[in-house]
């Protein structure tokens, strides 16, 4: 009901608000008498029982009756939100199933989440000196000397004092207070500050990839170069194209740890960071960034997947670097990978978008090889250094002490190379001490309580810890099943272990461990970075964290201490996935004036992987591989789509997953897709249903899971058959639930 008398001239007109809740639909409520409100405006309106900030999606003539809508509260003077951004919106949420509102939120969380702007203060020199002096009081004065204004914090760092010093002064007179400006978002970048001398090849590259900026028109132009080819300075060139134009751009990055090198990069090549985007960003920060954005003040944004739902006024230019990096996948929530909707926001926007990687995705490369996107290749790397000369370890052969994991081989490499005063890197894609804990006395396990996993040893916490939900508990000296001391036995590496072997081995190396898990965050991954970059260090240990996009220009050895890792996985993508890991980790050797040497450990030297990559062969690797998608229909070349149904215990998971098997061959024909009969051969133009299965990791924070999978040929409308399915099918109720996941990266 709107407030009384309200109801005769709010007749008139209906608002849509779409709300940042999990809802699809968008509520209504009239528009107020007097209130100038247009499709994009940000409001206040009732829901529930309290006000919700919104997005007016549609205005539109009242119906009859409508009188009984509550009313729009208020108009909020956040800028309004383009049209290309809620049509981005829709088309996220359609395409993957999620409700608008949830899609939403991702774009809006910003602004709503920023209490107001502190007040900065700002003093300088007034009146006279104070009466009493103290030494704190005149290193506060000489600092202050000039009469330039100090932000407050600014001048008590730099007189070393306490702000209270400073206070006193003010109250003396000695110093007056200045309302500053807020903090720009970002300071302004110039196109021209440092521009590189590009080599032929680069110059080449680059010239295409900035007409595409220039050409005004969506177009996807793959960037492909071996690791050190100069595919930064080379996409660096399009966003200064963009920047020339007073045009925007956005550079997504697939991890934040990622991002610090770059916005030193940046700023030498622009003479300013771009701004930044991510978790790590603060509140305040990031509605600054997002206002600023949308005023088109701010110009170039470096950022992780949530970045592609910044309200840019202007965006000439999408680079998405390693674009075949698998975290640009999102799982919970709106699951949806950053690249493929990079491509629909480009499209929208009319932008050109550049996918950059070493070894591109096979998807990415489909595309291009089929001429839907443009290709540019840089050959060699910069300045003809040599790429790492690659041998593999057979560990079948030159295996290791017992419960070691370094060969006798790359021991020597990496003594060598230290002793030429170069670093070496060990990579092990293994969090923590020891992925499996067991009594050597009775054989158990430690098992998470709310997961199918095993629960990994962290010394460094002391702790067990289990990766999928974070359960963690002490690790006992009891075994709790058969109550032996003592007896507890770590199988197997992770990076902790390494740094122990390392240590033992290396007695004299300084040494570095890297990974995700370490408290300190983002900032302190930077100081190591830092570190490392300066030759403060000569062993580098890590996650798949070092094996991505940074510069060590004294690292000249790489040792791979397990490269069949990720082999096994069952996952359609394990051989791709571990191709480019390798790829890009050896990549980091050798990228400066030192020659460079990765040392492979494997006990499948003849795996076609590992044949790929100690041959240097990729085009051979990428060719099977690409054949072998197109004979299974998979991705590029078919399309996939999961629905994992999840409840409180693994029988009404599965009730739930067999009804909804059942439920889509019973569904009524379809135009736009067709199903193939339960367990006959599908015909090309069909989609097939495949499970339900027990998920691989069957029990995850408590919930048992089971996957359906489909997988239906290029064309088809298989959004369309799972919204017909769900639509159909028995309603999820008693705990269960179902998540849809279009185009799956995992499969677990
Ligand atoms: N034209 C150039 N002028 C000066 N330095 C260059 C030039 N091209 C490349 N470099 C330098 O060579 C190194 C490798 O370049 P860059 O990081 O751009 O390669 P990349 O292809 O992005 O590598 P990766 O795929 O491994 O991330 C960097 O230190 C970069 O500054
Ligand atoms: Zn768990």
């Amino acid at each position: 009901m709107g407030k009384d008398g309200e109801d005769d001239k709010s007749a008139g007109r209906i608002a849509d608000v779409l709300v940042p809740v999990a809802l699809d639909a968008a509520f209504s409520y009239t528009v107020p008498a007097g209130m100038d409100l247009a499709p994009g405006d940000f409001v206040e309106a009732p829901l529930g029982s309290r006000l919700a900030a919104g997005v007016v999606w549609d205005i539109r003539p009242a119906p009859p009756g409508a009188s009984n809508l509550k009313s729009v509260a208020a108009k909020l003077d956040w800028p309004p939100l383009q049209p290309r951004l809620r049509k981005f919106i829709d088309w996220v949420a359609r395409w993957t199933m999620s409700p608008r509102g949830m899609v939403l939120r991702m774009g809006v969380r910003a602004p709503s989440h920023a209490g107001p702007e502190p007040v900065r203060v700002g003093v300088r020199l007034a009146g006279p000196p104070p009466q009493r002096m103290t030494p704190a009081r005149s290193r506060v004065l000489a600092a202050a000397e000039g009469g330039l204004i100090f932000p407050k914090s600014a001048l008590a760092e730099a007189a070393a004092c306490s702000a209270g010093v400073i206070d006193g002064l003010v109250d003396e007179g000695a110093l007056e207070t200045i309302a500053l400006p807020p903090e720009p978002a970002a300071l302004p970048c110039d196109s021209g500050y440092a521009a590189p001398d590009l080599e032929p090849d680069q110059a080449r590259a680059a010239e295409i990839l900035t007409a595409a900026v220039r050409a005004r028109a969506f177009s996807v132009t793959l960037l492909e170069g071996v690791t050190g080819s100069g595919k930064t300075e080379v996409y660096f060139e399009a966003i200064a194209a963009a920047v020339r134009d007073g045009r925007q751009a956005l550079v997504l990055m697939p991890e934040i740890a990622l991002t610090a090198q770059f916005l030193d990069r940046f700023a030498a090549r622009f003479g300013a960071r771009p701004a930044e985007w991510h978790s790590a960003v603060g509140a305040r920060k990031r509605a600054r960034v997002w206002s600023a954005l949308a005023r088109g003040e701010v110009k170039v944004v470096a950022g992780a997947r949530s970045a592609l739902y910044l309200p840019f006024s202007d965006l000439a230019l999408i680079v998405v670097d390693e674009e075949h990096d698998a975290a640009y996948k999102q799982e919970d929530g709106v699951s949806y990978h950053a690249r493929d909707m990079a491509v629909v926001r480009g499209q929208i926007e009319a932008s050109a978008v550049i996918l950059a990687s070493a070894t591109p995705s096979i998807e990415t490369r489909v595309n291009a090889e089929q001429g839907r996107y443009g290709r540019v290749r840089l050959d060699g790397r910069y300045k003809g250094r040599a790429l790492p000369r690659l041998t593999a370890v057979d560990m079948r052969l030159e295996p290791p002490g017992r419960g070691k994991w370094i060969s006798p081989r790359l021991k020597a490499a990496l003594t060598s190379a230290f002793e030429r005063g170069e670093q070496g890197l060990l990579f092990l894609n293994r969090r923590g001490y020891a992925p499996l804990t067991l009594c050597r006395s009775c054989g158990h396990r430690f098992q998470c309580p709310n997961c199918t996993a095993w629960l990994v040893d962290h010394r460094f916490r002391r702790a067990l810890v289990c990766h999928h939900c974070g359960h963690i508990e002490r690790r006992p000296q009891m075994c709790p099943n058969c109550e032996a001391v003592d007896q507890l036995s770590a199988c197997g590496p992770g990076v902790e272990r390494l740094a122990e072997e390392a240590a033992e081995t290396f007695p004299d190396a300084r040494t570095m461990v890297l990974s995700s898990d370490f408290p300190g965050g983002s900032k302190r991954l930077r100081n190591e970075l830092d570190a490392i970059a300066q030759g403060e260090c000569d062993l580098i240990i890590g996650t798949q964290l070092v094996a991505k996009g940074h510069n060590f220009p004294l690292l000249s050895v790489v040792g791979v201490i397990d490269a069949d890792i990720g082999l096994s996985s069952g996952d359609p993508r394990a051989a791709e996935r571990t191709f480019q890991l390798l790829q890009q980790v050896t990549g980091r050797a050798g990228r400066f004036d030192t020659r460079g040497e990765a040392l492979v450990q494997t006990f499948q030297p003849e795996h076609p992987v590992m044949r790929a990559l100690l041959s240097g062969d990729c085009e051979k690797f990428y060719l099977e591989e690409t054949q072998q998608r197109l004979r299974a229909g998979l991705p590029p070349f078919g399309r996939l789509a999961a629905l994992i149904v999840s409840g409180k215990d693994a029988a009404s998971a599965e009730t739930h997953a067999r009804a909804l098997a059942r439920a889509a061959y019973e569904l009524p024909p379809s135009p736009t897709w067709r199903l193939a009969p339960a367990g006959g051969l599908p015909r090309d133009d069909e989609i097939r249903l495949l499970g339900p299965a027990e998920a691989p990791i069957a029990i995850i924070r408590g919930r048992h899971r089971f996957r359906l999978l489909a997988r239906s040929p290029r064309n088809a409308d298989l959004q369309g058959f799972l919204r017909a399915l769900l639509a159909a099918g028995p309603k999820a109720r008693g705990g269960v639930g179902v998540a849809v996941d279009i185009e799956p990266q995992s499969f677990l």
